[in-house]
């Protein structure tokens, strides 16, 4: 049964499907103006690193190359002084090493600071988009969406983000200041090598594509794998109960066989990477060679020269690779960022209108007028249901399944909107006046009891926010739940546990009404709220709850007839309508739909 707090039934509206072609960078672009950009000084701090790093790193194969010089005035027959000079060149080059080393931890520090910082700042954005928006919106994504999304997504925005801010100004000042020293020192050389560089990597580049290819149909796999995993995990006590294990087994095997044969194609590309440099490299290496040892002969160029560019390509090579593959690490950044505005951009439907007031503290009359609805994909639940319900009155809603009752909790709580008629509270339409103030005068207990991984105490107290121990105890004493809590190891500061497994389904209804009861508001909920009790406890909240629902308005929805035969009315709902209304014994004597529903649970 979908309730205001259940489980969806839609399937996914967002979809994040790895193997579609990453999108362009402009979502990135935006996300580093409002959300990188807060957080400046960290990155000016990060680029000023960088840029000593690449002053230090593009000063290297001209100090290089001066040294070698050195050296060579050194080497001859006659023994002679090394000159102070070349000691300075040596010493310098020790500096330049340290002075990079350290510019580049500062760089790294400062980067990762501010992008972590953003990260922070897009989780919020996301969460908070998502739970001040629509109901609707996370009823029609199953959850395993939302969480890749704070998982996969922002994995990919932080990758993107500590890349480019690492390797993007770093890579490309060295690169610029290596060039200009290389054409100082040998520009017929530099030239050949700016032929040469591009043809020998070509055929990395290539496979770097197909890894990339592979490796996107490779991270969809993982998605299937782990939700694989989830659902067997989570099924375990129905795969025990039919006797499933070899059924279950077979289906990870092929989930795990198919995760072995993909991840085997991306090594394979990989491994073919380092060979192919290594002949590329080698055969470029023997051409420069031959090519440097005919015009040293020709006088045209010197040793320092050569060792001087072979040592500036030395670091300028690694900054090129990181370059050639940011420009992908970006595309999933911006795919990631596409994803991240589709959240926060959203616009709620269902917001307080312009103008829109507190409703105060209500007396409590509820009344749906013609109500129609319709959920987003086209499910009709309400046909034009009308009824009233007076303050103070205890009202059952019953029927068949489907027949859209939890539709009504759903409207009431304004988490969606009819689609003709009007839902009103105390006469005033709950379009008008702010959905809080609206909220705030329901208490609702949900079949899915709701607890939160937080200890006992603390998940009643969610009722009201700042009640006080004494209440806390009252409200767990009238929902017959006190006595448990206190077998509890800890009491009322045992862990509830995640969704609060810790306790029996009986035990965590209990607690919701705690809560509901703490919240002491004026309209009262109760969607199949003592479903899962034994007849004794059942009973014995059914008498509290009594006690508590005088002066209430109190709307009840349960299947089991026996627990709403004292309500003051009973409607009857079929197909999105009312089809009767009165009480028990009214109904009972009228012999149309509620006696058949009564028939039919004593037959
Ligand atoms: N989130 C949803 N999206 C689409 N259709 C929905 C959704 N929730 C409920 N429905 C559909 O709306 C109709 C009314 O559902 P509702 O949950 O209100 O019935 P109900 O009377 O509470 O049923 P049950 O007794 O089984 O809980 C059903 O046809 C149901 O399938």
């Amino acid at each position: 049964m979908p309730t205001a707090c259940s489980t969806p039934r839609q399937g996914n509206t967002i979809t994040s499907d790895p193997a579609k072609p990453a999108r362009p960078t402009g979502a990135l672009m935006r996300l580093a103006r409002e959300r990188f950009a807060t957080h400046w000084r960290w990155f000016v701090a990060g680029t000023l690193c960088a840029a000593l790093t690449s002053i230090a790193a593009a000063s290297y194969g001209y100090l290089l190359k001066l040294v070698v010089e050195g050296l060579e005035a050194l080497a001859g027959p006659d023994k002679v002084e090394v000159p102070t000079s070349l000691w300075w060149l040596i010493a310098i080059i020790g500096v330049a090493a340290v002075v990079r080393s350290l510019a580049l931890y500062g760089m790294t520090i400062f980067n990762n600071t501010g992008v972590q910082r953003a990260i922070v700042d897009i989780q919020a954005d996301q969460f908070g988009a998502l739970t001040d928006g629509d109901f609707a919106r996370i009823a029609a994504e199953a959850s395993g969406g939302f969480v890749s999304r704070f998982i996969n997504d922002v994995n990919a925005l932080r990758d993107a983000g500590l890349r480019i801010a690492n390797n993007l100004t770093k890579g490309v000042l060295t690169v610029i200041g290596v060039f200009i020293t290389m054409l100082v020192m040998d520009w017929k050389l530099t030239l050949v090598l700016l032929v040469i560089y591009p043809i020998a990597f070509a055929p990395v580049l290539a496979l770097g594509n197909r890894v990339r290819k592979r490796s996107r149909q490779s991270q969809k796999q993982i998605g299937e794998v782990t939700s694989l995993l989830g659902e067997a995990f989570q099924s375990a006590r129905v795969v025990k109960a039919y006797g499933l294990e070899d059924y279950q087994k077979a289906r990870a095997e092929r989930g795990f066989v198919e995760r072995s044969r993909l991840f085997l194609k991306v090594l394979t590309d990989r491994a073919a990477v380092d060979p192919i440099l290594e002949i590329t490299g080698g055969l470029a290496l023997v051409g420069i060679l031959a090519l440097t040892a005919w015009r040293i002969a020709q006088g045209d160029t010197s040793l320092g020269n050569f060792v001087g560019i072979v040592g500036a390509i030395a670091v300028a090579a690694p900054e090129l690779r990181a370059l050639g593959t940011l420009n992908s690490v970006a595309q999933e950044g911006g795919a990631a960022a596409d994803r991240v505005f589709e959240i926060t951009d959203a616009a709620p439907e269902i917001a307080d209108a312009p103008g829109a007031q507190p409703i105060g503290w209500v007396t409590g009359t509820v009344a749906f007028d013609n109500v129609r609805f319709a959920y987003p994909d086209g499910t009709e639940a309400l046909k034009g249901l009308s009824f009233i319900a007076n303050p103070g009155e205890t009202i059952a809603l019953v029927g068949p399944s489907g027949a859209g009752k939890s539709t009504v909790f759903n409207l009431l709580l304004r988490l969606y909107d009819p689609t003709g008629g009007v839902v009103s509270v105390d006469g005033i339409n709950v379009r008008d006046v702010t959905g809080a103030s609206l909220r705030s005068n329901m208490g609702l207990v949900a079949q899915d009891a709701a607890l939160f991984d937080d200890t006992i105490r603390a998940n009643i107290a969610l009722g009201r926010l700042g009640a006080s121990e004494a209440e806390i105890e009252a409200a767990a004493r009238a929902a017959n739940a006190h006595d448990f809590i206190l077998t509890l190891p800890g009491g009322y500061d045992a862990p509830a546990g995640e969704m609060g497994r810790n306790l029996s389904g009986g035990q965590r209804q209990r607690i919701a009404l705690a809560r509901a009861i703490i919240r002491a508001a004026p309209i009262l909920l109760l969607d199949e709220a003592t479903s899962a009790l034994d007849a004794e406890s059942e009973a014995k909240v059914q008498e509290a709850l009594a006690g508590f629902a005088k002066g209430r308005t109190t709307l009840i929805i349960a299947h089991r007839l026996s627990t709403v035969r004292a309500a003051d009315r009973i409607i009857v709902m079929e197909d999105g309508r009312a089809v009767e209304d009165g009480s028990h014994g009214v109904l009972m004597d009228r012999n149309g739909a509620y006696r058949r529903l009564v028939d039919l649970q004593l037959s």
